[in-house]
């Protein structure tokens, strides 16, 4: 691999669905990638709009080019399929990066050769507006220069962390890739609660949307750990203290996280195997 630098340049987004296309329209507002380039049969909705804005190119086949960045956001399952393709848009510069849960590097070099470049990442869907975090593994042909260059592609959705052991792709995939789902069900939950308690259907998910929104960015802007702001809205014997002696007792949040986590952990394991 050749140490002059490198942008972007042309990038090839193999699926325009729900995680697809929340990157890729944040590389199209922002200006953050070169010319994208989404292939998808049937692309979502966000992205329907940046391709008729002509903010991005699109076809439903792999077109006869190459690219400098491939970016692989099909489902895991459709990966065998979807990749023998793409190997004619991969050159001995192209870096490939992968979103999909599951699928090894191994798994996509044996579809696109042996020295390609391949990095894992795995976003989320906050990406769509700026504010996802996405964990990467560099396989074994990436380069510092690939590395930096893939992190500041994928940093147009948010921070960029690295990990050192693939298999740590599926703890992240379990923690961050999946984890607004988790929050959002805490805020579904939180709403089903307050109706059960007495408000209307439509206070309790007003008070639940804004109560998970504001925590979050105030953990996101405040330099004091969660567990301070936990402590901070508990008044000692008060009311917040009663909801989490449920919360924080035996059988309680921490336990059942625990096995939530390691359930979609196995699961990224077992997605690898095909
Ligand atoms: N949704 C999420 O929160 C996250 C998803 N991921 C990963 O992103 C990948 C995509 O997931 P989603 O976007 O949720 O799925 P999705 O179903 O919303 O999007 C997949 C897209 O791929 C397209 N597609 C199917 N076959 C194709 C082919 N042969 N060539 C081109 N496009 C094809 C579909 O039309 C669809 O638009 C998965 O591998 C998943 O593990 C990673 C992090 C978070
Ligand atoms: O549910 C899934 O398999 C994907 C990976 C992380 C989030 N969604």
């Amino acid at each position: 691999m050749s140490d002059k630098p490198r942008t972007a340049g042309r990038v090839l987004l193999l699926g325009g669905g729900n995680m697809g296309g929340a990157m890729a329209r944040g590389w199209a507002e922002q200006g953050s990638a070169g010319a994208i380039h989404v292939v998808d049969p049937q692309p979502g909705e966000a992205l329907r709009a940046s391709i008729e804005a002509g903010r991005l190119t699109h076809s439903t086949a792999v077109p006869d080019e190459r690219f400098d960045v491939v970016v692989l956001a099909v489902k895991p399952q459709t990966m065998a399929t979807a990749l023998p393709p793409v190997r004619a848009a991969v050159g001995p510069q192209t870096i490939v990066i992968s979103v999909a849960a599951g699928t090894t590097t191994k798994t996509i070099a044996d579809h696109l050769g042996d020295g390609v470049a391949i990095v894992r990442a795995m976003p989320n869907t906050p990406a769509l507006i700026g504010r996802g975090i996405t964990g990467c593994f560099a396989g074994e042909n990436v380069s510092q220069q690939v590395r930096d260059l893939a992190e500041s592609l994928l940093s147009a959705c948010g921070p960029v962390v690295w990990v050192a052991k693939e298999a740590d792709i599926d703890v992240v995939t379990a923690v961050s890739g999946s984890g607004p789902a988790y929050v959002f069900l805490l805020a579904e939950t939180l709403a089903a609660a307050g109706e059960a308690a007495g408000l209307t259907p439509e206070l309790a998910m007003t008070l639940a949307r804004h109560t998970v929104a504001g925590a979050g960015e105030l953990m996101v802007r405040s330099e004091d750990a969660p567990a301070v702001l936990r402590r901070n809205v508990t008044s000692p014997n008060g009311t917040t203290q009663a909801a989490l002696d449920v919360l924080m007792g035996e059988g309680g949040l921490a336990p059942l996280m625990r096995r939530a986590v390691e359930a979609a952990k196995r699961r990224a394991a077992e997605l690898s195997e095909g």
